[in-house]
């Protein structure tokens, strides 16, 4: 199957760091080249961090790449080319992803919240069969955080396990924490014996996790608000920014 690719696209952009305020839907924005190690997607879905909008207000701009940015990390689509490098990806796959092997330092410039997105091949795996594009896409950069966190702390069955919402205060945990557990801290700076990390994104993680998702033992939860349609991502950044979403804020259709 060959896809006809456009010059330009529908895509959210700043110019400029600032609240919300910032982001302008721009309709002739060119689309992304495709690297020889990338694939280029057309975008279904989307989904929205809490770094997303961390970044759009310049919390990172000493190590971020600089604007005119288009923002989004987890994205869910559909291949439309591939680079000369890609070897385990085709035109037509139905691939999610974070699209950022580094989630802070030089973030990708064009990212999912536009209708195109070019992606390292090694940073997605094959949608799950059993989820949408929407479910699909709420999971990547928050599942590969708590695997790679459950990982780094040498978590394994039997052992217990207490997960503090965003607001929980870390820093109590590292008091009452048993002599030989640890606090996993996933953003920002740890009180020792904690410890603080910052993903990194790799389709090799998801790959493993498709299992688990496909058979429904972990599942996606989206925000019981629902889903945000392209030309209202300023309003679901918005929301997300009351911190009281409850589940995924995710865009779509795209
Ligand atoms: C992207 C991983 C972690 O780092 C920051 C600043 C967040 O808000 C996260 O979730």
């Amino acid at each position: 199957m060959s896809y006809s690719i456009p010059s330009k696209m529908k895509a959210w952009v700043y110019n400029e760091y600032g609240g919300v305020e910032v982001l302008k839907l721009e309709a002739d924005y060119a689309v992304p080249e495709v690297k020889d190690d990338q694939v280029l997607i057309k975008v279904v879905a989307a989904a929205l961090n809490p770094v997303d909008y961390k970044r759009r207000l310049g919390k990172f701009k000493a190590i971020d790449s600089k604007p005119p940015t288009v923002p989004g990390y987890d994205v869910a689509g559909v291949v439309v080319k591939v680079g000369i490098e890609v070897k385990g990806l085709k035109e037509g796959d139905e691939v999610y992803g974070d699209i950022n092997e580094n989630a802070l330092e030089q973030p990708k410039r064009y990212g999912s919240l536009a209708e195109y997105t070019s992606v390292e091949e090694k940073l997605l795996a094959l949608k799950p069969k059993n989820l949408d594009f929407a479910q699909a896409a709420s999971l990547p950069l928050a599942i590969e955080t708590a695997y790679e966190g459950l990982e780094r702390a040498g978590f394994s069955a039997g052992k217990s396990i207490l997960v503090l919402g965003g607001a929980g205060q870390g820093d109590r945990a590292v008091k009452v924490v048993k002599e030989d557990g640890c606090v996993v801290y996933i953003a920002g700076a740890a009180t020792p014996p904690g410890f603080s990390f910052l993903l990194t994104s790799n389709g090799e993680m998801l790959k493993k996790l498709n299992p688990f998702l496909e058979s429904g033992k972990v599942k996606p939860v989206l925000d019981p608000k629902g889903l945000f349609p392209f030309d209202k991502v300023n309003e679901a950044f918005a929301y997300l920014e009351t911190n009281r979403a409850t589940g995924k804020v995710v865009i779509y259709p795209i």
